[in-house]
């Protein structure tokens, strides 16, 4: 980690940040920056700056641990003057022209110091962007000012709140960068750009202070409205994005010091708050699913997965075809007859044309993910594949059937994967002779869409193989997450309590389209009751009697789902379901729904002396979600999960459960184990033991210690060491 300086016999001095792999801003980083600017405005013999970032990176921004260490010591002196004293002060306002030669990518204080800078010469396809609304903040040096004054309101106001990132070539359109040039002259073309604006034959442009590109007052005010309106549907529950629109605004009304001066203030309070806590946590948790012990760290080098075959064509096994085909893998896929099959690639056809549709997909990518699919009906296609994912109904004996079968169909190194989500997988895999090879590969419908793939290893499956699926999962884009086997895995399992607990507090006469709208606003994207209709019922009660089955000390038996199909309701493939479905509108509540809930509450008799129990809002989310934070425990206590933060990607990803409260375990950890565990008792005392608190959370709780802490005496730890 350094930052180095040579000063040419041109007179420019060339400043070089390394800091890998992303070259972020560390505190010695931002100390060491400004110490060489210094150094290089008092040297005589250096005319002009340039600023570049080794190992092909300008910056990946600012150091995001840094935030981790203030949030978790609430100290705000911990964070370094990065946007007054380095980007206004030594950069901005300095007396010798700085340009910032960038390659590869300059994102959040990255982008923000080379805005700071006096030209931005870049390579090809660098990714410019302020992605500081994904950590729960805003652009903290400057970023909220100097990006409209650079491309305009409309598009900076669209790149800060979608945190998406542009590339060098459109930023060129737009007037963030001054000249593209390949990567080999990137510093020859920056240097004599430098001496340039030095020698005043090229602008030197202070970008804080420009205002062309503003437009009037009454259009800015405009603008930011739409945008505050937007932001309100869009992420109602995320005030930071509403806080980003009230500092671009003081800027623009007040000035853009006076702009990065609010900025500042609001940055300090936002980096404190849960949401910021939240989201910091998900970006680190989701890189560390990358770290499997004794598979990632013991040398193993992931094998190419050229080929793989899918076995069924349904909603599953279209879906997984689909996102391999899309990332240039070639898929057989396999059905038993050729109507099946037809429709299996037809429904292939139909993902493809919706990515296209919602511009995932350019055509031309299209057309070439099309042409890498081929239908089999037998297994002569799988001679040379490299994996196979079975996709067929949840049946074990078939299952079995079609591993014996593959098992000799396949070549040696092939990797046999299940994509079952509830059949034990040590099952699936009992008869063959290579059981090393069986791994489980749970895809969340829609395969194609849904970011989370779990990779559920048995005791006998390989290092190896769990590496490949890892590489493979990463190339289709997905988030693969390593589970051990059990029922229902690590998502499902933790989330199984979720629509009985549901359930039960409908059934203690809570009205349901309350419960629903609570957990809207906790950050779900929908309630528990639309989710089932979603879903449909005979899924919900084929995966109740699983855990039913598995887990019977702590299963709730409503009737409610079996009274709803009774009475021809089965969610939205009908139409009818807790709410109404109709083409072109969104889901209402049906109010003919209430007689059956009705019936439902006389049947399951819950209600303390036949009277609905009066709870508040807050006791109402706690109900539906302590529970599985419960059964959560139970995995960690159990080491389906390698860590704790593996939980809580799965569950944003698998359940989209709100990234901004971090995950199941973080968020649970931030309410308090103590007062879960106290709420989880009281209720299992009034209302029985689908409430009763695990020993896990029991124990974490009396101890006072974090449910996310590892334990070197639990039984996870022992059980990861065998991972
Ligand atoms: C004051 C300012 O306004 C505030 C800020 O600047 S906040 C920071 C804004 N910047 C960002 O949000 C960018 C965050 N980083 C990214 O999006 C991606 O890492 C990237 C696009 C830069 C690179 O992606 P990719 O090549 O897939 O590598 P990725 O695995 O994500 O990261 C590589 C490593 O760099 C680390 N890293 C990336 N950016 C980092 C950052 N800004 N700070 C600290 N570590 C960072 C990752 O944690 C990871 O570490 P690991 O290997 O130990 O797990």
């Amino acid at each position: 980690m350094e930052v180095k300086m040579e000063v040419g016999s041109d007179g420019v001095a060339v400043i070089t940040i390394s800091n890998p792999p992303v070259n972020a801003f560390a505190i010695s980083i931002i100390a060491s920056l400004k110490e060489n600017v210094g150094v290089a405005m008092s040297r005589d013999d250096v005319k002009a700056i340039v600023l570049t970032g080794k190992h092909g990176k300008f910056s990946g921004g600012f150091d995001i641990n840094v935030f981790q260490k203030v949030q978790q010591t609430g100290k705000l002196s911990l964070l370094p003057d990065l946007s007054i004293d380095l980007v206004v002060n030594r950069i901005e306002d300095a007396k010798k022209p700085i340009v910032a030669a960038i390659e590869g990518l300059a994102l959040g204080a990255g982008l923000e110091v080379a805005m700071g800078c006096h030209a931005r010469i870049a390579a090809p396809k660098a990714q410019l962007g302020l992605p500081e609304l994904s950590l729960g903040i805003i652009p903290g040096a400057g970023g909220t000012q100097r990006l409209p004054r650079l491309l305009g309101l409309p598009k900076a106001i669209d790149m800060m709140l979608t945190s998406k990132p542009i590339l060098s070539e459109e930023g060129k359109k737009l007037g963030l960068i001054d000249a593209i040039v390949p990567p080999q002259e990137l510093l020859k073309v920056s240097r004599q750009w430098a001496l340039d604006i030095a020698d005043r034959r090229r602008p030197w442009v202070r970008s804080l202070h420009s205002i062309d590109k503003i437009g009037s007052l009454s259009e800015a005010h405009e603008i930011i409205k739409l945008a505050r309106q937007q932001a309100k549907r869009t992420a109602p529950n995320l005030p930071h994005h509403q806080a980003c629109l009230d500092v671009i605004e003081e800027g623009i009304v007040q000035g853009g010091y006076p702009g990065v001066l609010k900025e500042g203030k609001v940055f300090n309070e936002l980096v404190v708050s849960d949401n910021s806590k939240g989201l910091v946590h998900v970006f680190f948790a989701q890189r560390a699913t990358s770290k499997v012990p004794n598979v990632t760290d013991i040398g193993l080098k992931p094998r190419a997965v050229k080929k793989v075959a899918v076995i069924g064509g349904g909603l599953m096994g279209s879906g997984i075809a689909t996102a391999l085909i899309v990332s240039n893998i070639y898929v057989v896929l396999k059905e038993v007859n050729s109507e099946y099959l037809l429709k299996g690639i037809k429904m292939v056809e139909a993902n493809v044309r919706g990515l296209v549709a919602r511009k995932k997909l350019a055509q031309s990518q299209a057309d070439k993910a099309l042409s890498m699919i081929k239908g089999v009906l037998d297994y002569s296609e799988f001679k040379d594949v490299d994996m196979v994912i079975e996709a067929v109904i949840e049946n074990l004996q078939l299952k079995q059937k079609i591993f014996s079968e593959i098992e000799k169909a396949c070549p040696p190194h092939c990797i046999l994967a299940t994509n079952t989500s509830t059949i034990d997988l040590s099952l699936v895999g009992e008869k063959l002779r290579c059981q090393d090879r069986v791994v489980g590969a749970h895809f969340f419908s829609p395969a194609h869409v849904m970011p989370l793939l779990e990779i559920v290893r048995t005791e006998k499956t390989s290092a190896q193989v769990i590496l490949d699926l890892m590489t493979v999962g990463k190339i289709i884009k997905k988030v693969p997450v390593v589970v051990r086997n059990c029922t229902g895995f690590a998502v499902n399992r933790a989330f199984f309590p979720y629509k009985q607990s549901a359930h039960i507090l409908l059934l203690l006469g809570v009205d349901l389209f309350r419960i629903d709208r609570l957990i809207r606003n906790f950050g779900l994207p929908m309630g528990p009751f639309q989710l089932e209709d979603l879903s449909g019922y005979g899924v919900a009660v084929a995966v109740g009697k699983e855990f039913a089955t598995a887990f019977p000390d702590r299963s709730f038996n409503s009737p409610v789902t079996d009274l709803l199909i009774r009475n021809g309701r089965n969610g939205k493939n009908n139409g009818k379901g807790y709410y109404v479905y109709e083409k072109g509108s969104k889901p209402k509540p049906d109010p003919l729904v209430l007689p059956i809930i009705e019936e439902s509450r006389r049947l399951a008799n819950l209600m303390p002396q036949g009277k609905p129990i009066s709870v508040t809002d807050q006791e109402i989310v706690e109900m539906v979600l302590f529970p599985v934070v419960n059964e959560a425990c139970r995995v960690l206590e159990e080491g389906i999960v390698v860590r704790a933060a593996d939980l809580d990607i799965a569950s944003v990803l698998g359940m989209s459960f709100p990234s901004q409260r971090g995950g199941i375990i973080f968020w649970a950890d931030l309410v308090g184990s103590k007062h879960i565990y106290t709420s989880l008792k009281n209720w299992s005392e009034k209302y029985g033991n689908f409430y009763k608190p695990s020993r896990f959370l029991e124990e974490r709780a009396m101890n006072g210690v974090p449910l996310s802490a590892p334990d070197p005496t639990s039984k996870t730890t022992s059980s990861r060491a065998r991972l």
